[in-house]
């Protein structure tokens, strides 16, 4: 929801959380959507107008009331009262699953109803003001994330915690959010300026951390309410800086001693990464600046959005390798990295410094998707959406990793979200299964379908097309029946409270 009474959000990443949900269930497709009813939604709602800030919106909640008493109030906490609008992603932690964004806050939810349930406050549990709403999962199912502790202790550290998927036998019942641990913590480089980042990547042993020159300015956000300026332009590109890669021992809990750094660039996904012959490899979509954030401003994103929201650069699929041992007596200026199956390049500098140079694999693609039995292992397929110059998917993709070849899904007037791998019943190759991908109809002639395609082949297996207005998605996550407990969540007693915001109808 983009709009509420006269006022009007500036960001696509501003907009009200909506949630929505496919269920398949004997050879049905049931639809649902519902808007996630965060404290930021009612207090809109209720208000007629936004008086929550966001991303790229920054909001003056009493216009009445001296200003000064509100800016006070955030001079005083240097890290402002962030919104609770979970709208990236969907994390399943223990039993429950939650709407996630970048912020402090979670919102439970049912997955079922989509109702909103509790508020969690990630503070409560660990020390972070920001966590990433793309966090790891085990095969027990325990998570693992990041976010960042600003100036806590006269730090600014990026903390790296797991919480488990179940709590020991004596305190069953209890949240396993309370049971987080901090795993490690890596201080940043900057005080005043950590990075930000939309993800990270998992190995068999190591987790992978980019420190990009992307940075948060604190003082800059500290200020923005008086100064009447959004927090995005307190997020700011330094192409001149490097890029840091940390790598942290799972087994020991610390980062590796050696300085590992690549050029100035941008990612936001992780792909995957894995070990192999002593050097680990991470796949990421790079971009070459931070325009990506730009693009959505809304007010790009209007009938000539094809031409205003061209990106500067396009976003790369790079391979990066990184010897784990690095021989302290390799000559200056060799090449670390001996692998048959990559270009990638870890060159030796003076003082034991590693500098990476990445393989180029594949251009156009974000919203990146693998089977996800193959995180931090060795793998073939990414599952994407094809963007070229535009921001907005035309095509969903598979490449292979190993041929470098592709396959591609697309349709005129189709436009596709990220395509989610739902693998076969006892699988055996690592494409036996399906991709599932809400594809939404710029002709208004076509209604919006879920398409389910062969993942192998990349052929249609079936459309489910539902008479609604469905919105483009940005993250999702497939709930098979086996990890669903309906018992343990109550039935919703909410009526559905009228289109666009709850329909339900079996939809073939
Ligand atoms: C509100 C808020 C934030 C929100 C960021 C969001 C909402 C990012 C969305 C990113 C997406 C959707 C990326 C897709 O690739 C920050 C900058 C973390 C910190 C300041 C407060
Ligand atoms: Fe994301």
């Amino acid at each position: 929801m983009h709009t509420v009474g006269e006022t009007r959000y500036n960001h696509w990443f501003d907009g009200l959380a909506l949630l929505h949900s496919f269920t398949i269930r004997d050879g049905e497709v049931y639809y649902r959507s519902k808007y996630l009813r965060s404290d930021t939604y009612n207090a809109n709602i209720e208000a007629n107008r936004i008086v929550v800030s966001e991303f790229g919106t920054m909001a003056y909640p009493d216009p009445c009331k001296n200003i000064f008493s509100k800016a006070f109030s955030y001079l005083s906490h240097t890290i402002p009262d962030f919104t609770d609008n979970c709208l990236i992603n969907i994390m399943k932690c223990g039993e429950d699953f939650y709407a996630t964004t970048e912020t402090n806050y979670m919102r439970k939810i049912n997955p079922q109803t989509l109702e909103t349930l509790e508020k969690v406050d990630y503070r409560k549990y660990v020390a972070v003001n920001l966590a990433t709403a793309h966090p790891h999962y085990d095969a027990a199912g325990n998570v693992l994330n990041m976010g960042t502790s600003i100036m806590d202790k006269g730090k600014t550290k990026y903390v790296i915690f797991k919480i488990p998927a179940t709590v020991p036998e004596d305190k069953k019942g209890k949240n396993p959010l309370k049971h987080t641990e901090v795993f490690c913590s890596i201080t940043s480089r900057s005080l005043l300026s950590p990075s930000y980042y939309h993800s990270f990547g998992v190995t068999e042993n190591y987790i992978v951390f980019l420190e990009q020159p992307f940075k948060l300015d604190i003082l800059k956000m500290s200020t923005a309410y008086i100064r009447g300026v959004n927090w995005a332009s307190c997020l700011a590109f330094h192409k001149e800086d490097k890029t840091y890669i940390h790598i942290i021992d799972q087994r020991t809990k610390k980062p590796l001693p050696t300085k590992f750094y690549t050029d100035a660039m941008v990612v936001f996904h992780h792909v995957n990464a894995y070990e192999e012959d002593g050097c680990l490899l991470f796949d990421v979509i790079t971009y070459e600046d931070s325009s990506l954030y730009q693009l959505f401003y809304l007010a790009n994103l209007n009938q000539d959005f094809e031409e205003n929201s061209r990106l500067t650069s396009i976003p790369t699929l790079r391979r990066f390798a990184v010897p784990l041992n690095v021989d302290k007596n390799a000559e200056v200026g060799s090449n670390l990295i001996e692998l048959a199956s990559t270009t990638a390049r870890a060159l030796k500098e003076k003082d034991d410094q590693v500098y990476c140079q990445p393989e180029l694999l594949y251009e156009g693609l974000e919203l990146p998707r693998i089977n996800y039995a193959h995180n931090g292992k060795r793998y073939r397929y990414v599952f994407a959406a094809e963007v070229q110059w535009s921001p907005i998917p035309t095509k969903i993709l598979k490449y292979d990793v190993l041929t470098k070849s592709s396959l591609k899904w697309g349709q005129e007037h189709c436009w596709p979200a990220e395509p989610l791998f739902v693998p076969t019943p006892d699988a055996k190759d690592e494409d036996d299964g399906i991709i599932l991908s809400a594809i939404v109809s710029t002709d208004p002639q076509k209604l919006p379908f879920l398409l389910i395609l062969d993942a192998k082949s990349f052929t249609e297996l079936a459309r489910a097309s539902i008479d609604v207005e469905m919105h483009l998605d940005l993250h999702g996550l497939f709930i098979p029946d086996t990890d669903w407990d309906a018992r343990k969540q109550a039935p919703s007693q909410e009526e559905p409270d009228g289109a666009p915001d709850c329909c339900e109808a079996p939809q073939t």
